[in-house]
C-alpha cells in the first residue's frame, strides 16, 4: 500500500493514460436491433453482406428499357441527312414499376416503360430517361441518343454478397446503419455499453435545486457541477451513467465503493485526491488506489486502481476544469477501449494560434480554445485564463490545445495540436 504521506510517483500524461488503459479489457458482446438506437454503438465483429448490392440490375432513371442496337436512327426532316444513331421509334409493350416481382425478358425490337429502381428485364441493355424521348405510351421515339449501357445499375457493383462491409471496432454511424440495413441486417453484434458510476465528493457541495426558493447559497458552499459534467462526458463517450454525490465521509464512501457487487465497470470520482486533510477518495480507497502526480496542467493529482467488485476506479482532481480535462485524457480512452472501439482518442486538429501563449515548464498544458475556420483553415483562439476553476472559459471553448512539456512560449501564428471536443460519437 502506498503511504499517504509518501512522495507521489510522477508520470507523463501518456504514461498515466497507458496505466489507466491497461486496467480495461473489452466488455462482452451483445446482439441489438439494427435500428436508430444502435447509433454510436461499436461493432464487436465484422459484418458481411447477405446480398449483392444492388441485388439485381436496376434502372437509375424513369424512362424506357431497350436494346441499344434496336435504335437505328431517326430520319431528320431533310431526307438527304443521315439518320441519327442511337435514336428511333419502338413499340412499348409493358410497364415495370419498382418492386415488380416478374422476371421479364425483352424481345428484340421493343421497349418497356421502366421506373427508377425497377429490375431491368433481361435482354435490355440501356435505359433512356423519359426526358430524352417523346414520352409515348404505346410507342416511344428516342430523340436524343444515350450511350449503350446507360442508366443501368449493375447487380453487385456496390457490394458483393459475402463481402465484409463493416469491421469490428467501428462506430455505428448513420451511413453504416444504412449499409447494414441495405445488406440485410436486422440485428448487429456490438459491445455492451460501459456502465459508469460518477461519484462527486466534497462537503462544500450543494446540489442546484436543493435550496428553498430565495434561500441564499450558504457561505463556503458551491453548487455541485462536476457530476453532471462528468456524467455527460461519459454518456457522450458511449457509457450508461449513474451519479452519486457523497459528503466528505470516508466510511460512507468506502462502503459505497468497496461493495463487491457494485454495478459499474468504471467508477469516476472527482475531488479528494490531493494532499488536503479531508481528501476522502484518497483516504477511503487507500489500499485500492495508486496516487500519482501527472506532469500536466490542469490535472496534476490523479489516482487509479481496481475495486473489490473488479471495477476500474479513476480518481480525478476536484477542480472542475481539471476533472474535465482529466476525463478527456484518461477516462475517455478507457471507456472507448471497454466498448471495443478501434479509435480511442479524439481527433486532433492542427491549428494556427491567434494569440500568444505561455506554458509552465515541464508540464503538458491543455489550453481551452475556440476553434474557427475563418479562411477554411483551422485557427485556435485561447479562451479565458488558465485557472482550473474557470468554468465560463471551459463552456466557451470547443477544443483543448496541447502544449508539449518542453514548450514554454508560443507566439501568435504558431501551430498547435488541438483535441477537437466538438464531435460526439455516441
Ligand atoms: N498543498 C497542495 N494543495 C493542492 C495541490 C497540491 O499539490 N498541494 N494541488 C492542487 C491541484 S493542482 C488540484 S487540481 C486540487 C485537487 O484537489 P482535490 O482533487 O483533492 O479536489 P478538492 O480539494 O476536493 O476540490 C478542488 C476544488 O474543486 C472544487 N470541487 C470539487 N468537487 C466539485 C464538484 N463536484 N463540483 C464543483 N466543484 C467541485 C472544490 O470546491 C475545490 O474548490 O488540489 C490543489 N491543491
Ligand atoms: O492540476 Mo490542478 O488539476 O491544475 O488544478
Amino acid at each position: 500500500m502506498q503511504r499517504l504521506d509518501a512522495p507521489r510517483p510522477t508520470r507523463t500524461p501518456a504514461e498515466h493514460a497507458a496505466a489507466v488503459l491497461a486496467l480495461g479489457g473489452s466488455l462482452p458482446a451483445e446482439v441489438i436491433p439494427a435500428d436508430v438506437a444502435a447509433l454510436g454503438r461499436i461493432l464487436s465483429a465484422d459484418v458481411t453482406s447477405l446480398v449483392d448490392l444492388p441485388p439485381w440490375d436496376n434502372s437509375a432513371m424513369d424512362g424506357y428499357a431497350l436494346r441499344h442496337a434496336d435504335l437505328t436512327g431517326v430520319q431528320g426532316a431533310d431526307a438527304h441527312e443521315p439518320a441519327m444513331g442511337g435514336t428511333g421509334t419502338l413499340p412499348v409493350v409493358d410497364v415495370v414499376p419498382a418492386g415488380d416481382p416478374r422476371d421479364l425478358t425483352l424481345v428484340p425490337g421493343v421497349a418497356v416503360r421502366i421506373m427508377t429502381g425497377a429490375p431491368v428485364p433481361s435482354g435490355a441493355d440501356t435505359v433512356v430517361q423519359v426526358e430524352r424521348t417523346d414520352a409515348g405510351r404505346d410507342a416511344v421515339t428516342v430523340l436524343e441518343p444515350v450511350p449503350a449501357g446507360a442508366n443501368i445499375r449493375r447487380r453487385g457493383e456496390d457490394v458483393a454478397a459475402g463481402a465484409t462491409v463493416l469491421r469490428a471496432g467501428e462506430v455505428l454511424t448513420a451511413a453504416r446503419l444504412g449499409l447494414a440495413a441495405a445488406t440485410g441486417h436486422a440485428t448487429l453484434p456490438v459491445r455492451r455499453r460501459p456502465r459508469v458510476l460518477v461519484v462527486s465528493t466534497g462537503s462544500e457541495l450543494v446540489a442546484p435545486g436543493s435550496l428553498a426558493p430565495g434561500e441564499p447559497l450558504p457561505h463556503g458552499a458551491i453548487f455541485e457541477s462536476n457530476s453532471v459534467q462528468l456524467a455527460a462526458l461519459a454518456r457522450a463517450a458511449g457509457a450508461e451513467v449513474a451519479v452519486r454525490t457523497v459528503p466528505d465521509d470516508v466510511a460512507a464512501l468506502r462502503a459505497l465503493l468497496t461493495d463487491p457487487h457494485l454495478a459499474a465497470d468504471v467508477v469516476v470520482t472527482s475531488g479528494g485526491v490531493s494532499v488536503g486533510e479531508f481528501d476522502v477518495v484518497r483516504d477511503a480507497l487507500a489500499e485500492h488506489l495508486e496516487l500519482v502526480h501527472v506532469r500536466m496542467q490542469p490535472g496534476r493529482p490523479q489516482a487509479v486502481g481496481t475495486l473489490p467488485s473488479g471495477a476500474v476506479v479513476v480518481g480525478l482532481p476536484g477542480n472542475p476544469v481539471s476533472s474535465y480535462v482529466s476525463f478527456e485524457v484518461f477516462v475517455r480512452p478507457l471507456l472507448r477501449r471497454l466498448a471495443g472501439a478501434t479509435t480511442l482518442t479524439r481527433r486532433r486538429v492542427r491549428a494556427t494560434l491567434t494569440a500568444p501563449l505561455t506554458s509552465p515548464a515541464g508540464k503538458e498544458q491543455y489550453v481551452r480554445v475556440a476553434l474557427t475556420w475563418p479562411d477554411g483553415l483551422p485557427e485556435a483562439t485561447p479562451v479565458g485564463g488558465r485557472g482550473s476553476h474557470l468554468l465560463g472559459a471551459l463552456a466557451a471553448s470547443d477544443g483543448l490545445a496541447v502544449v508539449p512539456a518542453d514548450v514554454t512560449d508560443l507566439a501568435a501564428g504558431s501551430m498547435v495540436d488541438v483535441l477537437d471536443l466538438r464531435e460526439d460519437e455516441a
